[in-house]
């Protein structure tokens, strides 16, 4: 099945895909607090918008640190509101809704999630024709297509690197990169999967 780009996120940590079919050569570096998904050295140029972008960040909140994760441009302001101490939710929401669904062929959807250091997870989506956002206690995934409403989802991973592979590793069509995070008692670590 392929379902797009995803997110998996519970109280402990997460991970972020991008699978794709019309821009495969992509890779996410780390810079600064942030992971950032651009393309490959021999990728074709393309004006898409939609297709480069910080697709984690690790920011200080008044309530601790705080993890961001997406599939696109909303990351950032999702960030920032959480910096400025707006609840997860209101964070996610006004961005996710600022920004609304990609003016593409598909409309896709703008995914995303949020994990704070006392473990309180959220996760969002806004479709065409649905905002969500919903508080998670168990490990709960959003996709951009198919399965385009939170779930839950068997999802083993307890460390950043493991989930960068499990999400990588996961059956659903055209993976090209993931980004992990858990939360450890020195706040979140990060991981990269980059494939082959
Ligand atoms: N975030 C991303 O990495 C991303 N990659 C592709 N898209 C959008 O989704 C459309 C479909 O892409 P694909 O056929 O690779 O699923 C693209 O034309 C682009 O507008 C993206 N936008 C949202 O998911």
């Amino acid at each position: 099945m392929y379902v797009g780009r995803f997110v998996v996120v519970g109280p402990e940590g997460g991970a972020y895909r991008v699978s794709s079919r019309s821009f495969p050569n992509r890779e996410i570096t780390a810079r600064d607090e942030a992971l950032t998904v651009g393309p490959t050295e021999d990728a074709p140029e393309t004006d898409n918008p939609y297709v480069s972008y910080n697709c984690l960040r690790v920011v200080e909140t008044p309530t601790g640190e705080t993890v961001a994760f997406g599939n696109g441009s909303h990351v950032d302001p999702i960030a920032e509101k959480l910096e400025l101490g707006y609840p997860a939710r209101d964070a996610l929401a006004e961005s996710l809704l600022a920004l609304d669904y990609e003016k593409d062929d598909y409309d896709t959807p703008r995914i995303a999630a949020t994990i704070g250091g006392d473990g309180e997870a959220l996760i969002g989506t806004v479709r065409e024709d649905a905002l969500l956002v919903e508080t998670v206690d168990e490990p709960t995934l959003v996709a951009t297509y198919e399965k385009d409403a939170p779930e839950s989802f068997e999802f083993e991973a307890d460390s950043a690197d493991a989930a960068a592979s499990e999400a990588y590793d996961l059956a659903f069509e055209h993976a090209v990169c993931a980004a992990g995070v858990a939360r450890t008692d020195d706040g979140f670590e990060t991981a990269i999967e980059n494939g082959d």
